[in-house]
């Protein structure tokens, strides 16, 4: 008896240790992978390491805390010893040592070539909107440039009120004549930031040859989730037939076999390479390994540049740089945040999967991010503007939050850009949301195109529609 007790106590440790071994080698998997992608990553947090370094030095000295008020010379000296103390040559070595991927010797003369001089403000400028990227923040900001400016914009040739009234065609077209509001013969198209999908010949023909185009990207797994929250909550689609799978996880479960539930036309998919379908990736093409590669290659030649929704502020000083436009044009409310997070509860190989099916966008982003962080490399004292345009940043954002705002804010010069003076109206133009702004601009473009009101559709005038929000 006791003899058969003991063997039995044996086989039950035993037992006891294969499935802690198990799920420990589960566990060092899964932290492999976390791993992995935070080496991937590593390289961007560096560079945000060292812009907080330099914000907390700031912080804890007193006077850091006037820096606006500062003489320039003072400042500057105070950043420069900053600088220093933080060792870039070091930082630069982590950057390059990090790469996993190749990139070709081409795409970095290019980059170099790419790089603009400018002296006054692009006029010409097209943002090609991805899905889920922070986009809708990037187009405010085109919005409010191109509507003080009285720019021409590429518009979607639709009724406000249809459904996906924000798109220019239908999903998977680009731009056409027939899919675009016209615009008076003596104009140019200047600006573009609705959904539409990239294609080269499209947007020569449509745009000036000065047009400078740029778009946004965001880390795959985190686009995902966003899209998830997004259309899961409506259940829009075919993400009713995943959601409502009577299944512990369905999001685990779709992503075992992603086909099965994926429309047929992958135009019509949110969740199958998203950002790279709408870069103009042809979809016969998203699995295609060396095709996608000389893709990203001849994406590289045509943007410049490519922006990354984790690291937004760095990503709008860049395209201030690169554009020539002013802190008043830059700053933003963010719009379409999302509240409420659904946890995926995505095992390692869920990310697996998820990597596998969009291998595409993984392409892209792993392309795409290094080629930023060269960019900003090159750049001097780019953390140091990121960090002065944050500043002015918390202080709109605080001014214009109070509802009833009737006062102005006044922001000081600084190196990198006149002062200015941000009024009532314009807190009300940065907190439209994309609808509204929208409705705005379509009328303008619409009475300039059919100034006899022959218009296609009924109107009423720009004022009657932005009355209600100066109430
Ligand atoms: N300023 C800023 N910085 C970083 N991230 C931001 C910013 N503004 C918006 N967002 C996030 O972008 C997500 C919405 O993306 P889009 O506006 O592209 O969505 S859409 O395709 O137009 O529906 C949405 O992401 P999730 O919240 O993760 O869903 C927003 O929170």
């Amino acid at each position: 008896m006791q003899v058969r007790l003991i063997i039995c106590c044996f086989f039950l440790g035993s037992l006891i240790v294969i499935i802690q071994y198990t799920s420990r080698t589960n566990n060092f998997d899964y932290r492999r992978d976390v791993l992995e992608r935070r080496i991937s990553y590593d390289m961007g947090q560096q560079m945000v390491e060292y812009s907080e370094a330099v914000e907390k030095q700031l912080r804890s000295q007193k006077e850091g805390i006037h820096l606006t008020n500062l003489n320039l010379d003072a400042k500057s000296k105070r950043i420069a010893k900053l600088n220093e103390s933080i060792n870039k040559t070091q930082i630069k070595e982590r950057i390059f040592n990090l790469e996993r991927h190749d990139v070709t010797h081409d795409m970095h003369t290019k980059q170099a070539a790419t790089k603009k001089v400018c002296s006054s403000p692009m006029t010409h400028v097209a943002f090609l909107k991805t899905h889920k990227t922070a986009s809708s923040t990037i187009m405010s900001i085109m919005q409010r440039f191109g509507y003080f400016r009285n720019l021409t914009f590429v518009m979607p040739l639709k009724k406000i009120d249809q459904y996906r009234f924000n798109y220019i065609g239908e999903p998977g077209e680009t731009i056409s004549y027939e899919n675009i509001i016209p615009k008076r013969e003596e104009d140019e198209y200047d600006l573009l930031c609705n959904h539409v999908v990239y294609n080269e010949d499209a947007f020569q023909n449509t745009f000036p040859n000065d047009t400078f185009l740029f778009t946004i990207i965001r880390e795959p797994l985190k686009q995902l989730i966003s899209t998830v929250n997004y259309y899961g909550y409506t259940q829009q689609g075919y993400f009713a037939k995943i959601l409502n799978q009577s299944l512990m996880n369905p999001m685990s479960d779709y992503l075992k076999s992603p086909w099965k539930f994926e429309p047929s036309n992958p135009h019509y998919s949110v969740t199958n390479n998203k950002m790279s379908i709408d870069l103009g990736l042809p979809v016969s093409q998203i699995r295609n390994g060396s095709f996608i590669k000389s893709y990203m290659e001849r994406l590289n030649t045509k943007f410049e540049l490519v922006l990354l929704q984790e690291y937004f502020d760095e990503s709008l000083i860049l395209l201030k740089r690169f554009t020539c436009w002013s802190f008043k044009d830059m700053i933003y409310m963010s719009k379409n945040i999302w509240p409420l997070h659904q946890n995926l509860n995505l095992s390692a190989d869920d990310i697996d999967n998820h990597r596998k099916w969009n291998v595409a966008d993984y392409a892209l982003y792993e392309t795409f991010y290094k080629l930023f962080w060269r960019k900003v490399l090159k750049e001097k004292e780019f953390f140091d503007e990121v960090y002065h345009f944050r500043r002015i940043l918390q202080k709109v954002n605080i001014h214009c939050s109070n509802d009833k705002q009737s006062k102005s804010l006044s922001i000081f010069d600084s190196k990198w850009s006149p002062g200015f003076i941000l009024t009532p109206d314009d807190c009300i133009f940065l907190k439209m949301n994309e609808k509204q702004f929208i409705t705005v601009i379509h009328k303008r473009m619409i009475s300039r195109a059919y100034p006899n009101g022959n218009n296609p559709f009924e109107q009423t005038t720009i004022e009657d529609d932005l009355a209600h929000l100066f109430q």
